[in-house]
């Protein structure tokens, strides 16, 4: 099957949490349980912790990641980080389009196309995230909300480039809430999300991208979502702060 030939990949993000010291330890605590593991095992940190994030995981199997970027190069962008400002530091993923900034920050699906292209032209690995709100669920839209999604956010992007993209479904809805799609329910979105980028580019570039389920992701749940033909791995928030629990999402991602 085309899963056992993609990557899984688990990714923390910690959103606005965790000071320096904090994150050193969870850091330290996470490296020898993370050591043996096979699969893809990414923190994504607050920027005040990128330093601390890189120094502490290197020469281990634990990639660093950034929760947002701007798509300028430089300028007056007060508050914004660039993508060459990561890549001088050695960070190589980076978070685009979650939720929080839509919700809060009035991100766009045009913004979210304009990041991830910055990101993608300056190297980076970019993480991906769609997902439909409740009101949309419930009024049966959810496929036109996420193909849109994906499409505006690819939009300009070759075949070539969108190998260096990762996409993670989160609905809005079972995001921090404590309320997991079922594992059919996120197969089926993962599933429709392959379909399309298979339709923008092509089965083969589809089948290689990996796809990530998120939205109260954690070790009761993550058995059943990442057995499915089409979840990759997952984009972990709350469990993520905890090293013993990410590192049972870490273990089953990497059976
Ligand atoms: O980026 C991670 C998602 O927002 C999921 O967060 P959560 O696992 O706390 O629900």
């Amino acid at each position: 099957m085309n899963k056992a030939l993609r990557k899984a990949i688990i990714a923390g993000n910690w959103k606005m949490n965790k000071n320096r010291k904090e994150a050193a330890e969870l850091i330290n605590a996470l490296k020898p349980i993370a050591a043996d593991k096979t699969c893809g095992v990414i923190i994504c940190v607050p920027f005040t912790n990128l330093e601390t994030a890189l120094s502490l995981t290197e020469g281990t199997n634990i990639e660093v990641g950034a929760e947002n970027v701007h798509f300028e190069k430089s300028g007056a962008f007060t508050g914004e980080i660039s993508a060459d400002m990561l890549t001088e530091m050695g960070v190589k993923y980076v978070i685009v389009g979650h939720s929080e900034r839509r919700q809060y920050f009035g991100e766009t699906d045009e913004t979210v196309n304009k990041r991830t292209t910055a990101a993608i032209e300056a190297g980076m690995t970019v993480i991906l995230c769609v997902g439909e709100t409740l009101a949309e669920r419930e009024l049966g839209i959810t496929e036109e909300v996420v193909a849109k999604q994906v499409k505006v956010a690819l939009h300009g992007l070759t075949a070539d480039q969108v190998k260096n993209i990762v996409i993670a479904y989160e609905p809005v809805w079972a995001i921090g809430t404590g309320k997991t799609a079922t594992a059919e329910q996120a197969e089926e979105v993962c599933a429709f999300i392959r379909a399309t980028v298979a339709s923008l580019y092509d089965q083969a570039i589809a089948n290689g991208m990996t796809i990530q389920y998120g939205g109260s992701m954690n070790e009761k749940n993550c058995a059943e979502l990442l057995a499915k033909e089409n979840i990759d791995g997952g984009l972990i928030g709350g469990a993520s702060l905890v090293a013993e629990k990410f590192g049972v999402l870490l273990a089953e991602a990497s059976k």
